[in-house]
């Protein structure tokens, strides 16, 4: 499946961002819990110059628990702070407010420590923004030296987050990349030829979890994806005149199923796979 991708305002997004990292002292860069190095930025080292990153999996909450456990350990072993974090949970972003306190804030009565929130579309970045400032959010006004009309929100007496996150698109040479963000939501529909997306995503699921599939729309898990597509439509129903299934309504729903986490927890991406499945797909041509 080739996806179409013309990020037209990537070279200004990046601008944007080379300007405002050298006003803080910590990137942090969220990544999707389900496929961190799919969803990571490669060439964020290269413009985020000395600020120190911190990566945040976010939607810990609809990855595969024990797969997270290990992607975590493996940042940690690069020598990178990271954590695990489910932005719709208060209690789960106050344990990153609490991280980057205890990194930055060594004694009490510190400056407050600037931080500025990057990631690739639709991870995350307002609702962390969100949840970390919330009604305290206060926009702290301009400050000299700073770009007209940069906001800072106070998160508290330590920690104030630039209050427009930075989207950056992934470079995507590699198939597997594309169709695991496609998978995630992070690439408009219209790019993308949804049935062929589902099943592949449908093949991933029948090897890798095959239970949430039986679970959620009881198919028989050993047939091609196109038959378990078919059924998946017969048994919701989704059928057009004369019959005929509506293929491509029962792929938006499995997709959109996905993303809302109705299927299970479920990584896309392991950090001890080698070879195997994405690997057969960065390799067709
Ligand atoms: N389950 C779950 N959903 C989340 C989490 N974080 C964000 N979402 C949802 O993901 C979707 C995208 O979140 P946004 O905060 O708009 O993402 P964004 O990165 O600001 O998106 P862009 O503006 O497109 O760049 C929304 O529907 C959120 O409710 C999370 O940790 N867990």
């Amino acid at each position: 499946m080739e996806i179409q991708w013309y990020p037209g305002h990537m070279a200004k997004a990046r601008k944007i961002i080379k300007q405002n990292i050298r006003l803080v002292d910590a990137v942090i860069e969220l990544v999707d819990a389900r496929a961190p190095l799919a969803s990571h930025l490669p060439d964020l080292d290269e413009l985020s110059g000395g600020a120190q990153k911190i990566v945040v999996l976010n939607k810990a909450d609809l990855a595969d628990e024990r797969v997270t456990g290990m992607w975590i350990k493996k940042f940690r072993e690069m020598q990178l702070e990271a954590l695990d974090v489910n932005s719709m949970d208060r209690h789960s972003v106050k344990r990153l407010i609490n991280l980057i306190t205890t990194i930055y804030c060594k004694k009490p009565g510190c400056r407050p420590t600037r931080c500025m929130i990057i990631g690739i579309p639709n991870v995350g970045k307002s609702s962390i923004i969100n949840q970390m400032a919330g009604r305290k959010g206060a926009r702290t006004g301009d400050i000299p030296g700073v770009t007209k009309g940069k906001m800072w929100l106070k998160v508290n007496k330590e920690l104030e987050l630039l209050d427009t996150p930075g989207i950056l698109w992934p470079k995507f040479e590699d198939k597997a990349i594309g169709i695991k963000l496609a998978i995630l939501g992070s690439i408009k529909e219209e790019l993308i030829n949804i049935e062929e997306l589902s099943y592949i995503f449908l093949e991933f699921l029948s090897k890798e979890y095959p239970h949430s599939l039986r679970e959620r729309y009881k198919i028989d898990v050993g047939k091609s994806p196109r038959e378990m597509l078919n059924d998946i439509a017969f048994k919701r129903g989704f059928l057009m005149a004369g019959g005929v299934p509506d293929m491509e309504r029962s792929a938006k729903t499995l997709l959109m199923e996905y993303r809302q986490g109705k299927l299970g927890r479920i990584s896309l991406e392991n950090p001890d796979e080698q070879g195997g499945f994405w690997q057969n797909i960065s390799n067709q041509e």
